[in-house]
């Protein structure tokens, strides 16, 4: 069930601290370092598990709950197979990035991310810089996610109401003159996006809990999904060099689809070493992200990842990012506390802690600026919906 993967060297990003070495990376708005470790004792493979069984029943449900609980422990990284979603569906998808990401730039910045408040859109070359010690992510991006006006997004089925006033402002933004790209991407969406849903009832199962417990909490959820393109770096080229500088995610789930072929997305590991996490054909990579992390109280970590394409081909990749409804007060689980254990995270308003870790990212983004007197205590979730 373990995939071939070894630890390889940092690759020029570490650091020396306090005289020993350090792996960086940005986990929520601050730089954190992680000790190399002379005696490593970590994962170093990435677990697979397989969802034959995801409708099936119960018994066999608790099965897949326990592998992705033993995965999520030991990992936070896990790759899912047979997961349903049709490999027509794939090829065409990777079609879609490969035409929209050579559009030339002026049909990609009619819909830049600096023209919408919610901070979706198009990313150019170079416009973010998850690591302050690289010249900026060799990548190119675009974000669309939830909307409770888009029609694919069917607010009213799913919810059984009207979307209130405060979310009926258009969230994403899209290219005028490549209609297709809206059609293409809701086609994926509407396979990750059920997969991920199911996947909440089984994180769950693995709870010990009802399955349906989470339900309520997943509405109208908050999703991000990101086409990615990242050229080749070439090896030769300064060592620190990165398409995706190394971060935690900040999602509750994250559900990566990677082109066959060009393997580049690298999982850190505690002991500072770097496991390579290579697509393997038929299968998504999942993680777990920072709202997981809290929920558990750190029993699932939201393992720190990068993305270096050295492989002299252009890579695509498509990750789907789900957290939970906006207005969610997220406590840790009852059953991720031992007896009288604090938690180690307070409770939070999963649409405010989202802002909060949003917007510094994003520092010349006209919505930071907009609010850029506002002391960070009082950003809420309603700043990104005007
Ligand atoms: O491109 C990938 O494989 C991973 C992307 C990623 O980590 C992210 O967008 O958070
Ligand atoms: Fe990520």
């Amino acid at each position: 069930m373990a995939e071939v993967a070894k630890p390889i060297p940092s690759g020029g990003l570490e650091s020396v601290k306090d005289g020993s070495k350090h792996v960086y990376y940005h986990s929520g708005s601050e730089a954190t370092y992680r000790k190399v470790s002379d005696k490593p004792t970590g994962f170093t493979t990435i677990p697979t598990v397989d969802l034959t069984d995801l409708d099936g029943p119960i018994a066999l449900r608790k099965k897949i709950a326990e592998e992705i609980r033993d995965a999520c422990h030991t990992c936070g990284f896990f790759y899912i197979k047979n997961h349903g979603i049709p490999q027509e569906v794939i090829t065409e998808t990777f079609e879609l990035l490969t035409r929209f990401f050579a559009l030339d730039l002026d049909t990609k910045m009619d819909a830049h991310v600096q023209k919408n408040p919610a901070i979706r859109g198009y990313e150019p070359m170079l416009e973010t810089r998850l690591d302050p010690r690289t010249a900026g992510d060799i990548k190119e991006a675009f974000t669309m996610g939830d909307c409770a006006i888009e029609k694919e997004q069917d607010y009213v089925g799913r919810t059984g109401k009207q979307p209130p006033a405060h979310i009926t402002q258009p969230q994403n933004i899209w290219p005028e003159k490549a209609p297709w790209w809206r059609e293409g991407l809701y086609k994926y969406y509407h396979h990750v996006f059920p997969l991920a849903m199911k996947l909440v009832r089984i994180f769950a199962l693995s709870f010990g809990l009802e399955e349906t417990a989470f339900d309520k909490d997943f509405q109208f959820p908050i999703t991000g999904m990101r086409p990615l393109y990242y050229p080749p770096t070439p090896v030769s080229q300064d060592a620190a060099s990165v398409g995706l500088g190394a971060h935690a995610d900040f999602s509750w789930l994250t559900l990566v689809l990677q082109e066959d072929n060009v393997p580049a997305l690298e999982v850190l590991n505690p002991d500072g070493l770097w496991v390579d996490a290579p697509p393997q054909p038929g299968t998504l990579v999942c993680n777990v992200g920072q709202y997981l992390e809290r929920q558990t109280n750190g029993q699932f970590p939201a393992t720190v990842h990068r993305v270096r394409n050295r492989t002299g081909r252009e890579r695509y990749s498509l990750p789907f990012f789900l957290t939970m409804d906006p207005d969610v007060e997220l406590d840790v689980l009852e059953c991720c506390k031992k007896p009288g254990e604090t938690p180690h995270y307070a409770s939070i308003n999963v649409g405010d802690l989202y802002v909060r870790r949003v917007l510094p990212a994003r520092k010349k983004h006209p919505t930071s600026i907009k609010y850029q007197d506002v002391p960070q205590d009082e950003w809420s979730y309603k700043m990104l919906l005007s």
